[in-house]
């Protein structure tokens, strides 16, 4: 019997992981509703964390080494609006990398519980 493959895995390990997130920063940028938020990003410096936090909580070789979540974004003044477009590219960057939908619901419900600690600060 095969073991199942890890989360890390079903999201294609390192290659898989970063083409996901260079297709979501694409899409970020390309998002008149949100883009307007990352105007003071250092976004080679974002890329990198976001892709470290991915591998970290899907089980990956990684350890995330950016701020926490609640840090990061504050003064952001995030609502529930650009929380949806965000995971809805994130959605759609996991689509175009065919990304099965149990791994993508996995992905998602790890993502969930951040909610409170980046809306609304
Ligand atoms: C579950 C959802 C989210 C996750 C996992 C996430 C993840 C991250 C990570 C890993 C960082 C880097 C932290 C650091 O700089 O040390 C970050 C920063 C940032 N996030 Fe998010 N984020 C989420 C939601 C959002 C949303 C909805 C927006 C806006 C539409 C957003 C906008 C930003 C911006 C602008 C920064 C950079 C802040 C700065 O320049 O210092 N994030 N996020």
């Amino acid at each position: 019997q095969t073991p199942k493959p890890s989360l890390y895995q079903q999201l294609g390990e390192e290659a898989g992981i970063t083409a996901i997130t260079d297709h979501l920063l694409h899409q970020i940028e390309h998002d008149p509703l949100i883009v307007h938020h990352f105007r003071d990003t250092d976004i080679p410096r974002f890329r990198r964390l976001l892709m470290e936090q991915l591998c970290e909580l899907s089980g990956g070789p990684c350890v995330y080494s950016g701020a926490t979540m609640e840090e990061s974004h504050t003064g952001l003044n995030l609502n529930t609006r650009d929380f949806d477009r965000l995971v809805n590219h994130l959605i759609s960057a996991m689509q175009q990398q065919g990304i099965p939908y149990g791994a993508q619901n996995q992905l998602l419900a790890l993502l969930a519980p951040m909610y409170p600690e980046v809306i609304g600060r």
